[in-house]
């Protein structure tokens, strides 16, 4: 039988993820069929509309192709080259009209300058993985290129002072979906307003994601760090991170063509006396509200750049606030 209780914890007995697994699939959030037709990649940058080199590392992953086909659709130039982790890489990938070149790690520094100075308003989106987000970022600052940093993970202190150090433009952002944004702020807010609230209550926190996921989810722990502010306090350990494909199905609820590419969450808040409880859920099947919202990021860190704006770091909640997106 299934069982994710963590050791230590009694969960909820009212959590839907576990109703879900008794009606395995029953009760599954409404996600868009995998089987719906896909879009022909073709160009969508109408009168008004901006344009501007964008170079995708990580073209090579999930993400990385994904923000590469939003951006080709969004009207913008997608720079041919991107880079791999490895020295021996597959040469080309194509993404709409465009064959991108992959790099191996030695020739990134030489590639990036090459690009630097080819396309100088280019802005560079970074999707690869967590080991590679700090050395991967202090590049993007030595050359002076504007980035985007999707990808979760790091050193996320050292991150932001090789930003700061450089005055390099950068937008930083470990979840992309402007709704699951929008959610994360409103928590943030909450527990600004009415900090402590909450005391004396339990966390319980799931989160599921593709079993090659690498680490914990980002999103899950900036939401924690909310609640830990409304007087919860949460061992992060404590977090039951599911990347089974079996236990995704039958006990998660996620539907079977997503089970390569979702993101989902559960936040459960009990009283000590158990006669209260709350529970919060953001789920996302696929990955167009991330590759969308990045390209919005990227319109909007552009234009910070194009105007000398004197603040140099954002996140996507600078990004909601000023409307940048459709
Ligand atoms: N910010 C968001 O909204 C958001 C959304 C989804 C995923 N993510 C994060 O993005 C990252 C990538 O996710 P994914 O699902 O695309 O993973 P993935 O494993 O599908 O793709 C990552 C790719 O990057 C390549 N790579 C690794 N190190 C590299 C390096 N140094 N240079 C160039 N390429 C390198 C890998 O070979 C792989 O092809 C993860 O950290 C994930 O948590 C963030
Ligand atoms: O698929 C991923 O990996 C995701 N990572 C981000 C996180 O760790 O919060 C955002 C959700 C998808």
């Amino acid at each position: 039988m299934l069982s994710l209780r963590p050791h230590h914890t009694t969960f909820p007995r009212t959590s839907p993820w576990l109703r879900w697994g008794r009606h395995a699939g029953a009760a599954a959030p409404h996600c868009l069929s995998a089987a719906a037709p896909a879009l022909a990649l073709e160009t969508a940058a109408g009168p008004g509309s901006v344009s501007f080199p964008i170079l995708v590392n990580g073209c090579t992953g999930n993400m990385g192709l994904s923000v590469a086909e939003a951006a080709v659709l969004r009207g913008l130039h997608l720079v041919p080259v991107s880079f791999s982790s490895r020295e021996k890489v597959k040469k080309t990938i194509q993404v709409g009209q465009t064959d991108i070149r992959i790099y191996g790690p030695s020739a990134r520094e030489d590639v990036l300058s090459s690009v630097a100075d080819e396309f100088p308003d280019v802005i560079v989106v970074d999707y690869t993985a967590p080991d590679s987000v700090n050395s991967n970022a202090e590049l993007y600052c030595k050359i002076g290129l504007p980035f985007v940093m999707g990808t979760t993970g790091g050193n996320q202190q050292l991150l932001y002072k090789s930003v700061q150090d450089s005055k390099n433009y950068a937008l930083i952002s470990p979840q992309m979906g402007k709704q699951v944004v929008a959610f994360v702020a409103l928590m943030r807010i909450f527990a600004e307003q009415f900090p402590g609230s909450f005391s004396g209550y339990h966390l319980e926190v799931l989160e599921s994601h593709q079993a090659s996921k690498k680490d914990t989810s980002g999103t899950a722990k900036d939401v924690i760090a909310c609640f830990e502010k409304l007087g919860v306090p949460y061992d992060m350990n404590r977090m039951v991170k599911i990347r089974d494909p079996e236990q995704q199905l039958e006990m998660v609820g996620v539907p079977e063509e997503h089970i390569e590419g979702h993101a989902f969450h559960l936040y459960h808040l009990t009283s000590a006396d158990d006669s209260v409880s709350f529970e919060f859920q953001h789920n996302v099947c696929g990955r167009s509200i991330y590759a969308e919202g990045t390209i919005d990021a990227a319109i909007f860190l552009h234009r910070k750049v194009q105007s000398k704006d004197s603040k140099r770091i954002y996140n996507m909640e600078d990004v909601l606030r000023e409307g940048y997106m459709r």
